[in-house]
């Protein structure tokens, strides 16, 4: 039997990075499309109520667009847009040849975007996971922003939660606006290719306590 042996020191750099490029895509998309900002804080604001200190996992079920946002968020920011394999016999995938032992690529970023699988793939819509039963568990072969198979990820179910349950919370304990001097045409969007598709800078934002954006409304 083979064994693989992964340095915990790597599987923690990845774990942190991984989910810190996720969340940050995300807060860059919702501030680049202020109504979608809007419609996923009403969603979290209206299914938890108001005045709640601590929200658990079993809210995050219920939070359906909250989760279709970091749906979207993975097919165009996939973190790890290269999925490797060695092929271990010959083989012929779609008329090319593949000899045993090759080094094989998977661009997942690339798939993630291919229009003859996405609608106006380019574009940040939330929506086109709505009705249907997509999902980044493996088996659909657009959307594996997580692998597939036996080497898939194995941080899959932590990373969701974990994900959904950062966002819920900055999104309902907070609004959030752009520093001064920047508007949404200064909001950086490019990516940074690497081992990891990261942001090229680092996005800056202010949070403002949700019940003080409150309070000052309604003076
Ligand atoms: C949003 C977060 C994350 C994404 C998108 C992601 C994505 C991926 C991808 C695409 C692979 C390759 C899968 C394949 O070859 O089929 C992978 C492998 C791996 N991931 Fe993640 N990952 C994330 C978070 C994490 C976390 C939190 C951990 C650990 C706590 C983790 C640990 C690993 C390990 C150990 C492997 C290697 C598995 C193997 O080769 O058998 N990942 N990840």
């Amino acid at each position: 039997m083979n064994f693989h042996y992964f340095r915990l020191q790597d599987v923690f750099a990845g774990a942190t990075e991984t989910i810190g490029s996720v969340l940050s895509w995300a807060m860059s998309e919702l501030m680049h499309n202020p109504d979608t900002m809007a419609k996923t804080q009403r969603e979290i604001r209206e299914v938890l109520g108001e005045d709640r200190a601590v929200i658990t996992n079993s809210d995050l079920a219920e939070l359906h667009y909250m989760r279709m946002i970091i749906k979207e968020v993975l097919r165009l920011h996939p973190p790890g847009p290269l999925v490797h394999r060695m092929s271990r016999e010959d083989c012929t995938i779609m008329g090319y040849d593949i000899p045993k032992g090759t080094d094989v690529y998977i661009n997942i970023f690339a798939i993630s975007r291919d229009p003859r699988h996405w609608n106006k793939p380019e574009e940040f819509r939330p929506e086109r996971f709505d009705n249907n039963n997509v999902n980044y568990k493996g088996a659909y072969f657009e959307f594996i922003p997580f692998g597939s198979g036996r080497r898939q990820c194995p941080g899959i179910h932590f990373s969701s939660s974990v994900t959904e349950m950062v966002l819920t919370n900055f999104l309902y304990h907070f609004d959030w606006m752009l520093p001064d001097g920047h508007n949404l045409a200064s909001l950086d969007m490019s990516e940074k290719f690497g081992l990891a598709v990261t942001k090229s800078h680092d996005l800056k934002l202010r949070a403002i306590p949700h019940m003080l954006s409150k309070a000052m409304s309604s003076k």
